[in-house]
């Protein structure tokens, strides 16, 4: 589903991203992660069409990812949403989805919004102002704007981050379920624990992709002393 071949990336005449080649197969859930600026956004916002890499390609469904941008959904850092908006939680999510389709929303489109709240667990507060969301919430909030348009391949950037163990669980059980459905899932943590758990395979990215393979391959410890310069990150590691 996703296919990323020898992909750099400079910002600001930095290089960012060195040759990253990877792919994400459907039916797939990858872990990508890395130390703090390695690049990790910056490889889904390449993704996403709104970072041009100085070389390389993505290809989404075998299209350049221009042609395919109706079967992605994303799923930013909770900062990054404006949520002092006044907006409720379904206007929220209607948004997303009216921007997506450029069209004024329907009943299929209020119907789509009902079933992304339902899978989220939070049609019960689909009249509350986005701005009285718990985190945990407005995790809930981000998933279902990007549900609402029925991607199949799934990019989320730190979900895990700052939510409480009922928020995780129903997340994990929300993406084990894309999984399932075909989705597939590329997810950006700092927690290789979790990420063992639910993911099929792990890349380990710092400028440049370190490791990538099933959690299992991933757990050797020099690999992730090459990708975060320390062994700290085997802690809590079962
Ligand atoms: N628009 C930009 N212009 C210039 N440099 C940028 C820009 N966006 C990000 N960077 C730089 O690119 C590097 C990678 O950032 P990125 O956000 O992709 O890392 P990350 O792995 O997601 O980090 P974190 O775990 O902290 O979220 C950082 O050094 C960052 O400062």
């Amino acid at each position: 589903m996703l296919s990323v071949d020898k992909v750099t990336v400079r910002l600001d005449e930095r290089l960012i991203l060195r040759e990253v080649t990877t792919q994400v197969d459907a039916k797939e859930l990858v872990g990508l992660l890395g130390p703090n600026g390695a690049g990790k956004t910056t490889l889904l916002r390449t993704v996403l069409g709104l970072l041009r890499p100085a070389a390389g390609t993505v290809r989404v469904a075998d299209e350049p990812v221009e042609r395919a941008r109706h079967l992605l959904g994303y799923v930013p850092q909770r900062h990054e949403f404006a949520w002092d908006f006044p907006i409720n939680v379904a206007e929220a999510v209607l948004h997303a989805r009216r921007i997506r389709l450029g069209r004024r929303p329907g009943r299929a489109d209020r119907a789509a919004v009902e079933h992304a709240l339902e899978r989220v667990s939070l049609a019960e507060l689909a009249r509350r102002p986005v701005g009285a969301l718990s985190g945990g919430q407005r995790q809930r909030v981000l998933l279902a704007r990007a549900l609402a348009v029925g991607p199949r391949l799934l990019l989320l950037d730190e979900p895990f981050t700052g939510v409480d163990v009922p928020t995780q669980d129903l997340l994990t059980h929300v993406l084990s379920g894309l999984r399932a459905d075909g989705v597939a899932i590329l997810m950006t943590t700092h927690d290789f624990a979790s990420a063992a758990r639910l993911a099929d395979r792990i890349i380990l990215l710092n400028q440049e992709v370190v490791a990538d393979g099933p959690p299992d391959e991933v757990r050797d410890g020099t690999l992730w002393l090459r990708a975060f310069g320390a062994p700290t990150g085997l802690d809590g590691v079962s």
